[in-house]
């Protein structure tokens, strides 16, 4: 007797957050997006999401951090698993997603989402796509997309999909205060237009001292360094985020910056035990709902799990 061929079982692959160290956005460009000069780190908050095959197209979210993701075409992991199969000529599959990173937060959990189904179709129906395949395939689903696929610590340019490696020497211990709603990236980018209007916004560049900081591998000068051109506009759509921002200053973070498009605020700490006293006290003052504490840099979208009986 010959046995069945064995069916390709799910296959789970683990993601993480990201926090921008430097956000420098430069001029509105004509396809409406802004040209971008960023430093990316992969912080330890994680989905995980697992491709399993189906007779249909799905989606199903669960975990502490599920509400508000939708579950139809619009969720980003299903963009990028329709694209991909488009490509390749894929069956279809379900994705389960357990959240773990904060949505619409300025951490980029729905890119995450979309890099780790590239990832986990990619090793489903065993394409072997390279990673500069994977990459340009996520950058048309969204401009931090490429970035989660490889993770680390890198320089992104164009729209914030062009990366480029960037030496970055020890661990970074962070402490995120999360919001209870999000804030949308298109409007905190129009904010920060209206803010601007009128003056004369140059070509981004990333700061040559903030590349010196990663080299040195000591968070006080990393600290110095951090910066985020969209800071004021989610503050000036979100105005407590100002108050957040200085509590954590003043029980003891080294450095303090809003996550991307915001609302997450992101603090940098000395090491794991100022995490600890920091998540305490910005809990026990009342100013933060929620806290994660995180290290970075950690690697991209990678495999975790994959059943193959
Ligand atoms: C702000 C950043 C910083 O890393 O991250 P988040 O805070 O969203 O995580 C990113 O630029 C977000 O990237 P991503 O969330 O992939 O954005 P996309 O889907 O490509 O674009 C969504 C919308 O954001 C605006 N956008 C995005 C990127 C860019 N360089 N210029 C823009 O103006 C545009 O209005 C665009 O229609
Ligand atoms: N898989 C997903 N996870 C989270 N949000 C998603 C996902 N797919 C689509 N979205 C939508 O994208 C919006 C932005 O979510 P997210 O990527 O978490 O935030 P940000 O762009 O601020 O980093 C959410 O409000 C949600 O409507």
């Amino acid at each position: 007797m010959t046995a069945a061929p064995l069916e390709p079982g799910p296959v789970t692959v683990r993601v993480p957050a990201k926090v921008n160290l430097e956000l420098v956005v430069g001029p509105r460009r004509e396809d409406g997006y802004h040209a971008l000069a960023t430093v990316y780190q992969a912080v330890s908050l994680y989905d995980d999401v697992t491709v399993a095959p189906a007779d249909e197209w799905g989606v199903s979210v669960s975990g502490p951090l599920a509400a508000g993701v939708p579950t139809d075409g619009r969720n980003l992991a299903l963009v990028a698993a329709h694209l991909l199969a488009e490509r390749h000529d894929g069956d279809p599959a379900h994705v389960s997603i357990r959240k773990g990173i904060p949505v619409a937060g300025g951490m980029a959990g729905g890119s995450a989402d979309a890099a780790a189904t590239v990832v986990a179709l990619d090793h489903l129906w065993a394409l072997g796509l390279d990673r500069d395949e994977l990459e340009s395939l996520a950058a048309e689903v969204g401009s931090d997309v490429p970035f989660l696929v490889g993770g680390g610590t890198a320089m992104g340019s164009g729209r914030g999909e062009l990366l480029a490696p960037v030496l970055a020497r020890g661990t970074y211990h962070w402490v995120f205060a999360l919001t209870d709603e999000g804030l949308s990236t298109p409007e905190v980018y129009a904010e920060c237009d209206r803010l601007r209007e009128g003056t004369d916004v140059p070509e981004p560049v990333c700061t040559p001292a903030l590349m010196a900081a990663l080299r040195s591998g000591d968070p006080h000068e990393l600290a110095a360094q951090l910066t985020n051109d969209l800071e004021a506009a989610a503050v000036s759509l979100r105005p407590a985020l100002g108050e957040t921002l200085a509590s954590g200053m003043e029980y003891g973070a080294l450095g303090g910056i809003v996550s991307g498009s915001g609302p997450t605020v992101a603090f940098l700490v000395e090491d794991n035990e100022a995490g600890i006293d920091l998540a305490v006290a910005l809990t026990a003052s009342g100013v933060v709902r929620d806290v994660r504490r995180a290290s970075g840099p950690v690697h991209g979208a990678h495999v975790v799990h994959h059943r193959t009986d």
